[in-house]
């Protein structure tokens, strides 16, 4: 029997936890209990989030007016939470990961199972690593992705979507956490190429950022459809140059494309950063983030700054002028209208232009 927890309880935490407590329920294969660990907060109330969860069946701070499901058991202690589970969902802001595993190590089943859902990677002096790597690494154990067009209130009012789950080889794991996930509204494929996956909906965020100062300075649609054409060239060249065997196809799966158009369209990261604009770089993403998303996390600007950390690094900075300029303008060095139009002392010119005439960068 496989039993599940979810690490994490944020927007997409919980409703992925009622994902998988709607299939738990109904297959003989997993225990009907679901436990969500759920970093403890005092609502204003004074009341403990995790109590009035398990009071409500409903996290009322960051998915209110949803019902879990009542075999959701929400949990405050970590490791408590996953002592018994051999099937382990990671599902927090990337920033927070670390941690986490270092408080997991040595306290999971020998024989469990991972797959995340965070999107986001962590750059060290090493290189960079992605988030399904350093659980791997960190807690000895399999670890698998799903990422996908997936705004977490629209699959919480059970509107039609699609996922991708990657998986690095074992197929038979890959077919459980589809099983896991799969209702009539939610659809998943497995696709044997991890990186490819999870790039993916890492890098999507830093051009859903861009799309933000795009909708802030009031351009159009043609403007940003440019923007998300430049910035899916620029997803497909850094994914392949950092992981040789991404695959072409991948991109076309829900974690690809999909995810670039539904974030871009009416993400968190699109959200802010539109505001960002607006306000001409005066009001700092922390400030934004705080006063608008009610302790919700975005993922975008500090995927920036590892992604152009690692660019520094490698020597590839000029190749990738939309991620750098999404850095730039977003720690306040360039002003957003930067996004098309760069300056700097000795010249001035389109950055758009500039993208079509490095077509080579096209993989
Ligand atoms: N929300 C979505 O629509 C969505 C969809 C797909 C993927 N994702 C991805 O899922 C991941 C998690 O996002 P989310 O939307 O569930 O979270 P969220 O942004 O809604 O919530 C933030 C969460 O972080 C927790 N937190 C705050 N400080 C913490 C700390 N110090 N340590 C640990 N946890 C802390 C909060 O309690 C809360 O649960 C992200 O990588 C995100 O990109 C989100
Ligand atoms: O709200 P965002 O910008 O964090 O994006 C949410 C999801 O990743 C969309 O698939």
């Amino acid at each position: 029997m496989y039993k599940v927890t979810v690490v994490g309880s944020g927007n997409w935490g919980s409703v992925a936890a009622k994902l998988i407590a709607s299939n738990t329920i109904k297959r003989s294969s997993f225990h009907d209990e679901v436990r969500m660990w759920v970093f403890e907060e005092t609502l204003p109330s004074g009341e403990k989030l995790t109590d009035v969860i398990n009071k409500t069946n409903e996290n009322v701070k960051y998915l209110p007016g949803v019902k879990l499901g009542k075999n959701v058991v929400a949990d405050p202690d970590l490791e408590n939470a996953v002592k018994d589970a051999n099937m382990l969902v990671f599902v927090t802001p990337h920033q927070f990961m670390e941690g986490i595993c270092k408080r997991l190590a040595g306290k999971i089943r020998a024989d469990a199972e991972g797959i995340s859902l965070i999107k986001g990677m962590e750059v060290k002096k090493e290189g960079p690593s992605m988030i399904s790597t350093l659980i791997s690494r960190q807690l000895g154990i399999n670890c698998s992705v799903l990422m996908g067009a997936n705004i977490a209130n629209e699959i919480a009012m059970e509107n039609f979507s699609e996922a991708t789950v990657g998986y690095r080889q074992n197929r038979e794991a890959a077919e459980r956490w589809v099983q896991l996930f799969t209702t009539p509204y939610f659809i998943v494929t497995a696709v044997q190429d991890v990186e490819g996956v999870e790039l993916c909906g890492t890098l999507k965020n830093v051009v859903a950022i861009a799309a933000g100062f795009v909708d802030g300075l009031e351009m159009g649609n043609n403007t940003k459809a440019a923007i998300m054409r430049l910035g899916l060239k620029e997803m497909i060249a850094f994914s392949k140059l950092l992981f040789p065997s991404v695959t072409d196809s991948t991109f076309f799966e829900s974690c690809g494309v999909a995810d670039l158009i539904t974030t871009c369209m009416g993400g968190r990261n699109r959200k802010v950063a539109e505001a960002y604009a607006k306000y001409g770089g005066k009001r700092s993403f922390d400030e934004l983030e705080a006063n608008m998303l009610n302790g919700q996390k975005l993922q975008g600007v500090l995927t920036a700054k590892e992604v152009c950390e690692v660019l520094t690094h490698r020597g590839w900075l000029e190749m990738f002028p939309l991620f750098r300029t999404v850095h730039a303008i977003s720690t306040g060095r360039l002003p957003p209208s930067a996004i098309v139009e760069f300056s700097n002392e000795k010249s001035r010119y389109s950055l758009l232009k500039a993208w079509g005439g490095r077509s080579s960068i096209c993989c």
